[in-house]
């Protein structure tokens, strides 16, 4: 048994998990587990299915069969959303959507419990520091519909990560980015998960990046679906804004 098998808790568990779309069937039987700590890299060639399983994993799909558990629990009983973040691959925004990339990335800060209160100054802080960290804290008060294609996702980011969720799912979340953003991103990453307890699972089609973060080989092979996993024991960090981990 694997050191993270004995000490930490199952946050993602696919068991025999199937899917088809009409009559074409993307992937059947695939069975993984995502630890608490662990970093997934979901790496696969275009079409293998990687979108489609974690669409699976946050219940905007149905397996065809098999069963998918977030936090112990049968995603379609699953409640606790504001535990998860999900950034879906890039999408292209109506121009015409009302809201600014400040509000945008507030409301990440919303769950059940604060819908219906103010944000304090210390959650505003918080959303701030987001923008900071993706750099876009000057577009605060554009229209995100207004942005480019590169911003928006940077938007998407800092909502996701705002609220420093204890799992982040992320569909390869520096497409359109360019490269100095994208080094300060997955500083942030490396250091959330080293340090902050955060468990990740993440689509790439960067290989090289991959294999120099989670090693050479996939701990596990289904079908075209390759997982890489680092899992992290480091020490946790006291400080608590997101800014300081793209500092260090
Ligand atoms: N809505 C849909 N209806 C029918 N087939 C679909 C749909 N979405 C995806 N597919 C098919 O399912 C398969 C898996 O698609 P998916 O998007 O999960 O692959 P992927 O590994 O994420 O690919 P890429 O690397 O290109 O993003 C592909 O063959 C695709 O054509």
């Amino acid at each position: 048994m694997n050191e993270w098998n004995e000490c930490h808790n199952e946050i993602i568990s696919l068991e025999h998990v199937a899917y088809r779309y009409d009559n074409q069937n993307v992937f059947e039987d695939v069975n993984f587990k995502v630890y608490e700590r662990d970093f997934v890299g979901l790496i696969g060639s275009n079409g293998a299915g990687k979108t489609t399983l974690l669409k699976l994993m946050v219940g905007l799909l149905k397996p065809t069969s098999g069963e998918v558990r977030l936090f112990g629990t049968p995603v379609r009983q699953f409640k606790d959303w504001e535990r998860i973040g999900y950034v879906p691959q890039k999408n292209s925004f109506n121009p015409l959507f009302p809201a600014t990339v400040m509000e945008v990335v507030q409301s990440g800060m919303y769950n059940r419990r604060k819908m219906f209160r103010r944000l304090t100054h210390e959650d505003k802080e918080k959303c701030l520091d987001a923008l900071k960290v993706m750099k876009i804290e000057n577009l605060a008060d554009k229209r995100i519909g207004q942005l480019s294609g590169g911003q928006q996702q940077r938007a998407f980011l800092a909502r996701a990560m705002v609220n420093k969720p204890e799992l982040l799912i992320l569909d390869e979340p520096t497409v359109g980015i360019d490269i100095e953003t994208q080094k300060d991103f997955f500083k942030l990453l490396q250091h959330l998960h080293a340090h902050h307890e955060m468990t990740f699972i993440m689509v790439s089609h960067d290989l090289e990046l991959v294999n120099s973060w989670l090693g050479s080989e996939p701990v596990q092979c289904c079908g075209k679906l390759n997982f890489y996993r680092k899992h992290s024991h480091d020490q946790p960090c006291i400080e608590q804004d997101l800014t300081h981990s793209v500092m260090s």
